[in-house]
């Protein structure tokens, strides 16, 4: 089984850090996120410490805090800085370890790297998290595509929105990866209900790649 687990998503904003939080608390595991960017609002790690019910340990350090919440290539330079892939190097915790990049799995670190050439380097099983709202199909297979291109194993596609069963059929058969679950949208978003949210979605025995 592997160390650790990545995950990425078809999009910014698509629900992956609150799906990294499930997963990191059924695990009991860690969660990471090399690169934040943007400060003013609540980190992801910030939101995975307050629903994933990990203690504050098992949330590791980003390697990168870049203030403007965009890419993170142009994040690094506006703040004066320039990402090193040798610093985004696995740290060890003795948990498995969720890992979750930022925005799309083609968004770039610098002008001459994106996240996916990192996910490769690593050589972890992704898990691609993907909205299931009208547009979903042709992300999730790009980014599919882009993922398999770089010869990245991916653990499957975790859905995240009111259920679309065709779409999601579609995506999982016509992309050939497995259909992980779906985690509805959540009204109150809390760690309790989080939590019963993902067990009653998902199978955390799926996650053991
Ligand atoms: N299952 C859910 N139920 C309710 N709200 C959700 C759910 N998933 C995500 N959200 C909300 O949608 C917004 C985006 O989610 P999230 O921050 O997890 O996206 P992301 O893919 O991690 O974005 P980024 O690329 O910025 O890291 C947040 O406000 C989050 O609270
Ligand atoms: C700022 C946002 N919350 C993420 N951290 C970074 C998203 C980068 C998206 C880049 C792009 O695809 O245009
Ligand atoms: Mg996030």
């Amino acid at each position: 089984m592997s160390p650790a687990l990545v995950v990425t998503g078809t999009d910014t904003g698509v629900g992956k850090t609150v799906f990294a939080a499930a997963l990191a608390g059924a695990l009991a595991g860690a969660y990471w996120k090399p690169v934040q960017a943007g400060l003013e609002e609540e980190t992801d790690s910030d939101l995975v410490a307050r629903l994933s019910g990990l203690p504050a340990e098992r949330i590791l350090p980003e390697a990168y805090r870049l203030r403007t919440p965009c890419s993170p290539h142009r994040a690094a330079e506006l703040d004066g800085v320039a990402i090193d892939p040798a610093r985004l190097v696995l740290p060890g915790c003795g948990h498995r370890l969720v890992i979750e990049g930022a925005g799309g799995a083609l968004v770039p670190l610098t002008r001459d790297l994106v996240f996916a050439d990192i996910f490769a380097r690593w050589a972890l099983p992704v898990v691609l998290v993907a909205r299931t709202a009208l547009g979903t199909i042709n992300h999730s297979l790009l980014s599919i595509e882009a993922l398999r291109a770089r010869g990245i194993a991916i653990a499957g596609i975790a859905f995240v929105g009111e259920a679309n069963e065709d779409s999601e059929a579609t995506i999982a058969a016509m992309g050939d990866v497995r259909r992980l679950g779906r985690l509805p949208h959540l009204d109150p978003l809390d760690r309790d209900g989080l939590a019963r949210a993902f067990a009653a979605h998902f199978r955390v025995e799926d996650f053991a790649v």
